[in-house]
């Protein structure tokens, strides 16, 4: 017979087994759920990396409303992971993390190695020094460590680096990544190899650009300049163009670098509250402080003359190109040196007299930059006719001296038969 005490230990007995069993469904059930979630989370946020937030051309714009507001891993998919140059950083850095534009940000830590401690300078800017970075799979970036005396905040920063890695056209050099970290403000760009069209044209050890090289780098120029203008939402004014920020890249393809940057201001002995830099700054903006397209459109103009004469704007450039407006074809007798036999007048002659157009005194009475690229376009358009009309005319030639010969033969076996 089972006593009362015995009774009562089984029951305790079953009743903590059950318990035990059911704590153990309740466990298990949540870690199930929590999986599951996480695969689901994930397979969202692939689907998002599809969404068109980068965009790569000409009259396309970017929805801010939509990227700004979420914080979309722009990288996250796994095919871009694996393709993605960035790849190294993105396995190492624990602390880096995408902006709501897609760029990435890195620690101190992290560019500090891929600089090998800052020792290889590219250049030297206002902002500061910039350095060659080399990841381990050998892929290069240029960082640009900018001034730590900036008034700027680091949230002002971080809108700025969501605002510029919004921008995106294969004229404009590209923003990878930055930094802000251990009071340092960095921004990652990729490596433009054949440096900047100021050192180019001015630099005697450099390789001397031809005119077919100039008139591509122009167009190139224009189609950066026409998608910040307009295709970007909202528009970008550049406000510091100059040669020093045309980039070039191995296949002297020109990009247009430091755009959307808040500038600081010019220096000038007294405190004007100008930004840009002299030589190209339109007296327009120095008369009435305000800063329009058409002020970009003038400094174009000033680049347009850096590349048909090769004189910098600090050496009186708009002395000569004044000088020369005043004779038709005036601009021959300014054009650089190393092109003088070795380019088509006609076609310079066209550069100059848009180049001309974007210096007018009356900004509205400059062209846009739409109209700019055109023209460009026109001359590069030109001169591919009138190779064709030289090819046909040569091919007409050719012709008419295979009919002739065809000719002579039937008559020398004419007069063989006569004889
Ligand atoms: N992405 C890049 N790839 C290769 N070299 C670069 C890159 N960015 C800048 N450099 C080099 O660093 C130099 C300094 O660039 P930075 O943009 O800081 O100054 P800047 O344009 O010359 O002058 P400022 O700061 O007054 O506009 C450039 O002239 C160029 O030689």
């Amino acid at each position: 017979m089972v006593n009362r005490g015995d009774l009562v230990i089984i029951g305790i007995s079953a009743g903590v087994a059950l318990g035990i069993l059911i704590a153990a469904l309740i466990f298990f059930g949540i870690r199930w759920y929590q999986k599951h979630a996480n695969l689901r989370r994930c397979a969202n946020e692939r689907s998002l990396t599809t969404l068109p937030i980068r965009t790569n051309g000409l009259g396309t714009s970017i929805d801010l409303s939509v990227s700004l507001s979420t914080n979309i891993p722009i990288q996250g998919s796994e095919k871009v992971k694996k393709s993605s140059p960035l790849s190294w950083w993105n396995n190492h850095n624990k602390e880096r993390f995408p902006s709501a534009s897609g760029v990435l940000r890195y620690s101190y830590k992290d560019v500090q190695k891929a600089t090998q401690n800052f020792t290889t300078i590219l250049g030297q800017g206002a902002f500061g020094p910039v350095y060659k970075a080399t990841m381990p799979a050998g892929e290069v970036v240029a960082v640009k460590v900018l001034a730590s005396d900036s008034k700027q905040g680091e949230k002002e920063f971080q809108t700025e680096v969501s605002l510029l890695g919004r921008l995106h056209h294969r004229n404009l050099v590209n923003l990878v990544g930055y930094c802000v970290d251990k009071g340092q403000r960095m921004l990652i760009y990729e490596f433009m190899s054949n440096g900047s069209l100021s050192n180019l044209l001015y630099s005697e050890e450099q390789q001397v650009l031809s005119w077919d090289e100039r008139l591509q780098i122009a167009l190139d120029i224009s189609h950066g300049i026409e998608y910040l203008h307009e295709g970007a939402a909202p528009p970008v004014i550049h406000r510091d163009l100059k040669s020093a920020n045309i980039l070039l890249d191995q296949s002297m393809r020109a990009k247009v670098a430091d755009f959307g940057l808040s500038k600081e201001e010019v220096f000038d002995g007294r405190n004007s509250g100008l930004k840009g830099t002299y030589g190209y700054i339109d007296p327009e903006y120095m008369s009435t402080n305000k800063f329009t397209m058409k002020s970009d459109i003038y400094s174009f103009g000033v680049i347009i003359f850096e590349l048909i004469t090769a004189i910098h704007p600090h050496q009186n450039l708009m002395e000569y190109v004044n000088l020369a407006s005043m004779a038709p074809d005036g601009v021959d007798e300014i054009l650089d040196n190393k092109l003088v036999g070795e380019c088509n007048l006609e076609e310079v002659r066209r550069l100059a007299k848009i180049a001309h157009r974007c210096l007018l005194k009356l900004p509205r009475k400059r062209p846009s930059i739409g109209e700019i690229s055109q023209a460009i376009l026109k001359i590069k358009q030109m001169r591919l006719d009138k190779r064709d009309t030289m090819s046909f005319a040569g091919e007409e030639f050719s012709r008419a001296v295979s009919r002739i010969e065809v000719q002579q033969v039937e008559l020398v076996r004419l007069a063989s038969t006569k004889e």
